[in-house]
């Protein structure tokens, strides 16, 4: 364990809470290998494999008991693996307490020191790394500076908003300058509003002092604008980890695809095959998806598969019916069921041989009403297939 203490202090290039030039280099800072975690017959976490780079923002994403929260709590040391190691820095800390592992925690639930001040609860953690009184002053005034919390160092808990309490939380977990920086659904007992506010901070924060970082939540939208790569699971295991964006936009798995933003799913069958497209007969229409575009394991579709087609709503394109439709790739006519003006947008249901369909368009045609016929159309590189 020393090994391990010693090692940090002499990788340590730069103090966490002085902005960095450099950052998000190609090394691990984390590692989960061949991760498995029971409750009792319950198998929480089944093979999980997991590589965090130095000073990036890495989100676990799931649904309510998929196993983020269990995964975090392996590699902060608060829980054992049945089976599989946590490295830190290079380092095997699979047996090394929580104390030891160099980091700063911050949970959904307030866990400051009711008892304290903001000043004292900043101070703990500084007293019991044994930093002299002059250093943890300049400490404690920059953390506090960085969540924009100066000037309310004598306040207790109780004399802060939920946002001012999370924002000491994130501060003291931050002042002693941690090696990692692990976040529980920091964010979820907040407004709205604040949510949004918190979130942006922790981000820009997070990219000033190039502290890697681990953040839980099952907010899609929190996950999708906050990381710099997400790990989304599902039941104990890893569905994909990738980039927002091309988790959004190339999800790897149906339930990846679900999970994140709307979707149209419709259920057909392959007619046809080649090297570009896979023709798909949907009802009494033909319509076409990238070959690339298969999600699953199973990606050799052959004529008579039955699969499920899944667009996005703002991915279908929708036209008057009296304008040409030539231009959409596939374009198929549906009647207008419902409009619901969104501000910015519109969300738009069509029927479509008898089924919903829902369109996201900024582009309204004011003749539109229920009942209206049109044309909605996609590209065949924003359509999705899985095998039934
Ligand atoms: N100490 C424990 N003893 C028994 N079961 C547990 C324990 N901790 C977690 N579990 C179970 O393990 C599963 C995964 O829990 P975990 O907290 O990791 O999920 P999560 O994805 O973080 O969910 P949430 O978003 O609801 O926090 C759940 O079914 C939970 O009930």
């Amino acid at each position: 364990m020393e090994v391990l203490k010693n090692d940090v202090e002499i990788k340590r290039t730069h103090t966490h809470l002085e902005p960095v030039q450099q950052k998000g280099t190609n090394k691990n800072d984390v590692e989960v290998k061949g991760a498995f975690k029971q409750f009792g017959s319950n198998v929480v976490l089944n093979g999980i494999d997991l590589e965090v780079k130095q000073g990036e923002l890495l989100t676990l994403l799931g649904p309510s008991g998929c196993g983020k929260s269990t995964t975090l709590n392996l590699i902060a040391g608060f829980l054992d693996a049945d089976q599989g190691e946590v490295y830190i820095k290079g380092n095997n800390v699979t047996k090394v307490p929580p104390y030891k592992r160099d980091l700063g925690m911050v949970f959904q639930t307030y866990s400051l020191f009711p008892h304290m001040t903001v000043y004292e609860n900043l101070s703990f953690g500084l007293k019991l790394r044994k930093v002299g009184k002059a250093e943890q002053k300049k400490k404690i005034s920059k953390a506090l500076e960085l969540v924009k919390m100066s000037g309310l160092e004598n306040r207790y808990p109780r004399e802060l908003s939920g946002g001012q309490r999370q924002r000491v939380a994130i501060s003291r977990a931050l002042v002693v300058e941690p090696e990692l920086l692990l976040l529980d659904e920091p964010l979820s007992n907040l407004d709205a509003k604040l949510r949004h506010e918190l979130r942006a901070e922790i981000k820009r924060l997070q990219k000033e002092i190039g502290v890697t970082t681990i953040f839980v939540t099952h907010d899609q939208e929190e996950a999708l604008s906050m990381s710099d790569r997400v790990v989304v699971m599902n039941a104990g295991k890893i569905e994909q980890i990738s980039t927002p964006t091309d988790i959004y936009n190339h999800p790897k798995t149906e339930f990846v695809f679900q999970f994140i933003g709307k979707s149209n799913c419709f259920e057909g069958k392959v007619s046809e095959v080649d090297k570009r497209r896979i023709s798909v007969k949907i009802g009494d229409d033909i319509t076409h998806v990238d070959a690339d575009n298969i999600m699953g394991n199973d990606s050799n579709l052959k004529a008579g598969d039955e699969v499920k087609m899944y667009i996005r709503p703002e991915k279908v394109q929708i036209v008057p019916v009296e304008e040409t439709a030539l231009s959409l790739f596939d374009y198929h006519k549906a009647k207008i069921s419902q409009i619901n003006y969104l501000g910015t947008s519109w969300e738009i249901n069509v029927l479509l041989q008898g089924k919903s369909v829902q369109v996201l368009t900024s582009s309204f045609n004011s003749s539109w009403q229920n009942g209206s016929e049109v044309y909605i159309g996609w590209s065949p590189s924003e359509v999705m297939l899985v095998k039934k």
